[in-house]
């Protein structure tokens, strides 16, 4: 089980300074959609070449022109590039050619999926590296949270990688372990903390001692 910290409402230069704290003890690190927006990939870039053995994601959250829009995430040194589930097949599969070719992998997420089953079963197909479950952010205020569409979701794919994300917290982290996810995504629980090299050590305990 793999942690993953999101910077999504940060600065490039703090989110540099946050990497430098945990870089040795974080999985991954995403780049979140809202950095994306304000700067395009200009973070992707920077943390890379930072920290290049730093597995880097992009959350472009492709939606439309997969080839083209995962070919400028690579380009800029993700190491995962993520795409809409929603989004037609063939831009899923586009982004996951041009993604592949460069030896690195795609992440689908299924935000507002609504039927996550039958998606994940055709994503399976499709051949995607990862397959992760999310409740937005603008959903989170009503008390939603993603533990039982990962259950769905663990119990339905058979061979690829699955993923949680939405509003988890070390506290809610036990829910999300339960599914067995390979990778456990944390944005607000970890960058809001006042220590976040302790709060990135708890996490990691925590998902150590199961
Ligand atoms: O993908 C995200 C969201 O859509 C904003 O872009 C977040 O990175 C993801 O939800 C994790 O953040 P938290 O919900 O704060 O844990």
């Amino acid at each position: 089980m793999r942690l993953q910290i999101a910077f999504d409402m940060v600065s490039i230069e703090e989110a540099l300074e946050m990497a430098e704290k945990i870089h040795d003890i974080i999985d991954i690190v995403e780049i979140g959609t809202p950095m994306i927006i304000k700067y395009g990939m200009q973070p992707v870039k920077r943390m890379k070449e930072r920290f290049p053995q730093l597995t880097v994601l992009a959350d472009t959250k492709i939606a439309d022109g997969g080839e083209i829009e995962a070919r400028y995430a690579v380009e800029a040194g993700a190491d995962i590039v993520t795409v809409l589930a929603v989004a037609a097949d063939n831009t899923i599969t586009g982004a996951k050619n041009v993604v592949h070719k460069a030896g690195k992998e795609l992440y689908v997420d299924l935000l507002s999926t609504p039927d996550i089953i039958q998606r994940s079963k055709e994503l399976e197909t499709m051949g995607v590296d990862y397959i992760g479950v999310h409740t937005a952010v603008d959903v989170q205020q009503s008390g939603t949270t993603p533990f039982n569409d990962l259950k769905k979701l663990s119990e339905t794919v058979s061979h690829t990688r699955i993923a949680a994300a939405g509003g988890i917290t070390l506290d809610t982290l036990s829910l999300a372990m339960l599914s067995h996810p390979d990778v456990i995504i944390a944005g607000g629980g970890l960058t809001s903390a006042p220590d976040l090299r302790a709060a990135v050590l708890a996490f990691q305990n925590k998902m150590a001692d199961r």
